[in-house]
């Protein structure tokens, strides 16, 4: 197992500390365990950031899973998330 994805070397990250970056300039997101950084690539992402917004800050794995209507992302889309990693979100 990679250490950095299964989250050693890092304190798990709790949902207060998620709840810290909520905004563009500075937004995670938890999705299925973990947690991403995904501020340098809002202004990539092919929507405005508007559509990621009220997923920064917290527990975001029916976004990612929906994209807001119901329809999964690709596992092109997934696999990016690698280079976004910060670490595990706590089992609280
Ligand atoms: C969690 C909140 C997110 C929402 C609500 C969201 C929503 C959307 C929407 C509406 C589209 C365009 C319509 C479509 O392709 O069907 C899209 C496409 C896409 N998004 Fe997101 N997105 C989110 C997070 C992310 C993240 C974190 C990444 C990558 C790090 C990402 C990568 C992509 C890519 C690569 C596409 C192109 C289509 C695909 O590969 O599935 N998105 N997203």
């Amino acid at each position: 197992t990679d250490p950095v994805a299964a989250g050693e070397g890092r304190a798990a990250i709790s949902l207060d500390e998620l709840a810290a970056h909520k905004n563009e300039e500075d937004c995670w997101m938890a999705i299925e365990g973990k947690v991403y950084d995904v501020s340098a690539y809002l202004p990539k992402h092919p929507t405005p950031a508007a559509v990621l917004l009220p997923w920064c800050g917290r527990e975001a794995t029916e976004g990612m899973r929906t994209k807001g209507y119901g329809r999964d992302h690709s596992p092109v889309a997934w696999g990016m998330l690698e280079d976004y990693l910060v670490g595990a979100l706590a089992r609280e």
